[in-house]
């Protein structure tokens, strides 16, 4: 372990048992190894009993002073389960955790406070298992009361606190106990907009001044913009590690490589039902025909066939969340009084420049249409015609992915181009 390492891990992997009556069993056993000094560390999966599995395995990383670490991966990747055992919450079953300085943890919400005791009574608990003075935590007191913003609830047992409440208070506490490492599972999630900038802020001042943290969220423009760095867990092994926009990149890829049945962009062959206007390919991209990149230039594009005269073409394009369930962004030409000329017999290029592209990283829906006649045309990426594309994070500033990309975002400048005749392959 290096002079400013805060955290090693090395090759730390849990298991755990899917069958509870099996687990307690296994448990008794293990406990007879312990006691005999018969280890039963894990060298492989072959080692793994009847119904048991790697929650972690494997997983090697440092964490030194001043840095940031983002904790990626799907649902039940092995983040939570890899903080609890930074945190000394459980014991890994096989490798090596070294820590030097004290860790203030926030893994689930509520852990670590007595329901029954007040908001008062559970500071000064708190703060005396993890060694701080009596008279130190008196002087912290009113700064935790109020960075919590629970003046009025000081006396009530905890338990009456709301779930935001709950979470400030452990917020306000692990932060102010003087921690030189604070693990933040998912639990900001929970608090109020202002409230999680405010706790953003805080660790950011606390990194500055030569603290280390670990944030596990599957917000991965937060891990863009908190976090320097990053990991990505799948299936409880470690499958990237390094710079944030590197890690989250892999992590979109992964997710869309394995939903995505359709290709992102996508080009159709066969000319539909003879219809009037067909469109026969659709896609976002950006400038350099790749995927599109978050804050930077993309391009909208249809190519249609047509088979009569129009002087009254719009299109549009629909962007969706990953799921199809909300709509994020409409464009449609329409809006911008933007109409174009079609000749029968003839083929077409529709491109709609959008300068700042405004969604965050991730995977998204898209749906295209074609208006002619004040009739729809044609359209793609509705029932089985699915569309994806992939929106990768900007090697940019974080400040720049964060300015390009908070919230759900239903505008985007954008500059449609003439209709182009083309010739296109039968
Ligand atoms: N005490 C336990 N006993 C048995 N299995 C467990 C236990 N704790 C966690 N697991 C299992 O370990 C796996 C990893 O869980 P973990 O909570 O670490 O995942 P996660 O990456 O934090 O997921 P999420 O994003 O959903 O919070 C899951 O399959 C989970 O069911």
């Amino acid at each position: 372990m290096s002079e400013e390492s805060l955290i090693s891990c090395e090759n730390v992997s849990k298991r755990f048992c899917r069958d509870f009556r099996r687990s307690l069993v296994y448990g008794c056993a293990d406990s007879v190894r312990d006691l005999v000094g018969i280890g039963s560390e894990i060298k492989s999966d072959s080692c793994l009993r009847k119904d048991e599995f790697l929650s972690v395995k494997d997983a090697s990383f440092e964490l030194k002073r001043g840095e940031s670490l983002g904790l990626i991966g799907r649902n039940g990747a092995g983040k939570t389960t890899l903080l609890k055992i930074l945190n000394g919450l459980i014991k890994p079953d096989a490798g090596k955790v070294t820590v030097r300085g004290r860790v203030g943890a926030l893994i689930a919400l509520g852990a670590g406070f007595n329901p029954l005791l007040t908001a008062r009574e559970n500071i000064m608990v708190n703060g005396a298992i993890l060694g701080l003075s009596r008279k130190r935590i008196r002087e912290v007191f009113d700064d935790i009361i109020s960075f919590a913003e629970i003046e009025e609830f000081v006396d009530s047992p905890v338990r009456t606190l709301s779930s935001g409440m709950t979470v400030r208070l452990g917020f306000a506490i692990a932060a102010h106990m003087e921690p030189d490492v604070l693990l933040i599972d998912e639990v900001l999630a929970v608090g109020d907009l202002s409230f999680r900038r405010k706790c953003l802020r805080f660790v950011e001042g606390f990194r500055e001044n030569g603290g280390a943290f670990i944030l596990v969220t599957h917000n991965l423009n937060q891990i863009l913009s908190s976090c320097k760095n990053a990991i990505l867990l799948e299936k409880g092994s470690v499958v990237a590690s390094g710079p944030s926009v590197e890690v989250v990149n892999r992590a979109i890829g992964l997710q869309f490589s394995e939903k995505s049945a359709s290709p992102g962009q996508r080009l159709k062959t066969v000319e539909t039902e003879n219809k009037s206007v067909a469109i026969i390919s659709a896609g976002l991209f950006s400038g350099d025909g790749d995927d599109p990149v978050c804050g930077r230039e993309a391009v909208a594009q249809i190519r249609v066939r047509s088979r009569l005269d129009a002087d009254d073409v719009t299109w549009a394009l629909y962007i969706w969340s990953d799921d199809f369930s909300r709509r994020l962004l409409s464009l449609q030409s329409s809006d911008f009084e933007k109409v174009d000329t079609i000749r029968a017999g003839s083929s077409y290029e529709f491109r709609c420049r959008l300068p700042v592209f405004p969604l965050a990283p991730g995977r998204y829906g898209l749906r295209f249409s074609i208006h002619a006649h004040g009739e729809l045309q044609d359209s793609v990426g509705y029932e089985d015609d699915w569309i994806w594309t992939h929106i990768r994070p900007a090697s940019v500033s974080t400040q720049e992915v964060r300015r390009a990309a908070v919230g759900d975002l239903v505008w985007a400048d954008c500059l449609w181009e003439e209709a182009k005749a083309m010739e296109l392959d039968e």
